[in-house]
């Protein structure tokens, strides 16, 4: 190892000894470097491929287009040599601008892949699966519509951090914080948790602190007994500390609860009992309790308007998740993602994005974060007529809404948390702001009359919290 003078050598050392064959290539596809394992398997010398273009050396590649769309594309398979193979490709972005691309050649993994899934389908196939073998295994793992930690979506480094922390978090019993601004995806984070942990089995309770009205709040986290109050359902009715029993408890917006709530949960969190509205029994419950705010608790335990007793039992573990704009190198990810899932949500074929629309949105600030990205996607996939958009395709009033403030010759600019689309006011004009109010109303409009009239369904249909509908059905006056 002493032969190892610098990094540059460190570096070198490191792709060479790799099995994976590595290409590197500037921004117009020309290639900058490329490791022992990829030559080996071309057959050619380092000095013949370096400065070449990436398409003139490498069969069925697609790092030009990736370099086109600035969207990566994971675990895909190219014909090499002859081969299937499994590739990454990765775009290289500095300062919201696209760089280069990486290309990575993944070996042996698609035999290796191919006998799992062979073994996979004969094992479900068979008719005489015994007790012990995968059949049971699969019928038995219970359906999960949530990711698991690892399956969130997110590469910067900020979010690899925060996902060891998380899974640290949920091997143990304690209470866990989020904080992040609006849409960050606290309660994605928190149901990671629960699927990572030990009652992954049990409920996950999700209650949002600032969508149900102060006096009904008692209730439904409590429940009530027979006879509580006039109009009580015969038999009382479990709430939801109740049915979080054995599960975890997530408590959204927990800076919402009002404080004569926050001395209940407390004795809840020291007692590990409830009392049903009405009732006279107290009931032993077992649950974690993840909370989760936009709200800063250390200043409104300073102006005494949250319980500092009840803050330091909810932050034993405290996870905050970064806005968007600090971790832009997630954008192209996320964009990869939704693109994906919107397309086939609308039954469209895939829709791409050329690199200057991606351009666009990595330099764009999101103050709504990922669901502002993922409202964005619906609408860009929505209006598509191609299933490739360039900025000529976009539409006009978006170009302008997504300019950056330096662009547009803004320099000020302080965006707040729990801005939604229709309410961003700043740098923009009231022709931007009103399309985009008129779109969200449309589709507000139709989840409405999808889920014939059911607000719950309908925010669900639209990814956005009860609360936050009937903010939007009030100021779009759709009550
Ligand atoms: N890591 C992620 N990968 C993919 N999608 C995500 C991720 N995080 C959040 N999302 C998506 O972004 C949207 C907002 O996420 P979420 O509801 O978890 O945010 P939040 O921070 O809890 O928001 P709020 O503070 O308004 O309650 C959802 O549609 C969610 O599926």
């Amino acid at each position: 190892m002493h032969a190892i003078r610098n990094s540059t050598d460190v570096l070198q050392l490191i792709l060479d000894t790799m099995y994976e064959g590595i290409v590197l290539v500037d921004e117009q596809g020309h290639i900058l470097e490329m490791n022992q394992a990829y030559l080996k398997l071309l057959d050619m010398e380092r000095d013949a491929v370096i400065g070449r273009h990436v398409t003139d050396v490498i069969e069925n590649t697609r790092m030009h287009k990736v370099l086109e769309t600035g969207i990566p594309e994971r675990g895909h398979l190219q014909q090499l040599q002859g081969h299937d193979m499994i590739v990454h490709r990765i775009p290289i972005w500095q300062d919201g601008k696209m760089i280069g691309a990486l290309g990575v050649l993944i070996f042996e993994s698609i035999g290796e892949l191919y006998r799992i899934i062979e073994r996979t389908q004969e094992i479900l196939r068979s008719d005489n699966a015994g007790p012990s073998d995968l059949r049971q295994d699969v019928e038995t793992i219970p359906q999960r519509r949530a990711y698991t930690i690892d399956e969130t979506i997110g590469q910067s480094q900020s979010i690899m951090l925060l996902k060891q922390m998380a899974k640290k978090a949920a091997k143990t019993p304690v209470t866990v914080l989020i904080t992040g601004e609006s849409g960050t995806g606290k309660e994605v984070m928190a149901q990671g948790i629960h699927y990572e942990s030990n009652r992954a089995n049990g409920p996950f309770v999700s209650v949002n602190c600032a969508a149900i009205p102060e006096n009904l709040l008692e209730t439904e986290l409590f429940g009530y007994d027979d006879g509580a109050f006039t109009g009580a359902k015969k038999g009382g009715k479990p709430g939801q500390i109740e049915l979080a029993h054995m599960g975890t408890l997530f408590l959204d917006e927990i800076g919402d609860m009002p404080v004569n709530m926050q001395a209940k949960l407390l004795r809840v969190l020291e007692e590990r009992e409830i009392q049903r509205v009405g009732g006279i029994t107290k009931r032993y419950v077992n649950t974690r309790i993840i909370s989760a705010t936009n709200r800063d608790l250390e200043q409104m335990v300073q102006k005494g308007q949250f319980r500092e007793d009840l803050y330091y039992r909810l932050n034993i573990i405290r996870l905050h998740l970064p806005p968007l704009r600090e971790r832009r190198e997630d954008i192209p990810v996320l964009l990869a993602f939704y693109l994906e899932e919107v397309s086939k949500r609308l039954q469209k074929s895939l829709v791409h994005l050329s690199s200057d629309v991606v351009g666009l949105l990595v330099r764009y600030d999101w103050p709504g974060n990922i669901r502002e990205l993922v409202h964005t996607v619906e609408v860009l996939v929505s209006l598509a007529d191609s299933n490739h958009i360039t900025i000529s395709d976009f539409p006009p009033h978006l170009t302008k809404f997504f300019a950056s403030p330096y662009d547009l010759g803004v320099t000020e600019r302080t965006p707040t948390p729990n801005v939604d689309v229709s309410r961003m006011e700043y740098h923009r004009s009231n022709g931007v702001r009103d399309s985009i109010a008129n779109y969200e109303k449309k589709m507000i409009e139709d989840a409405l009359a999808d889920a014939a009239g059911n607000k719950s369904l309908a925010a669900q249909k639209l990814g956005i919290h009860r609360s936050t509908l009937y903010e939007k059905l009030k100021r779009y006056n759709l009550n």
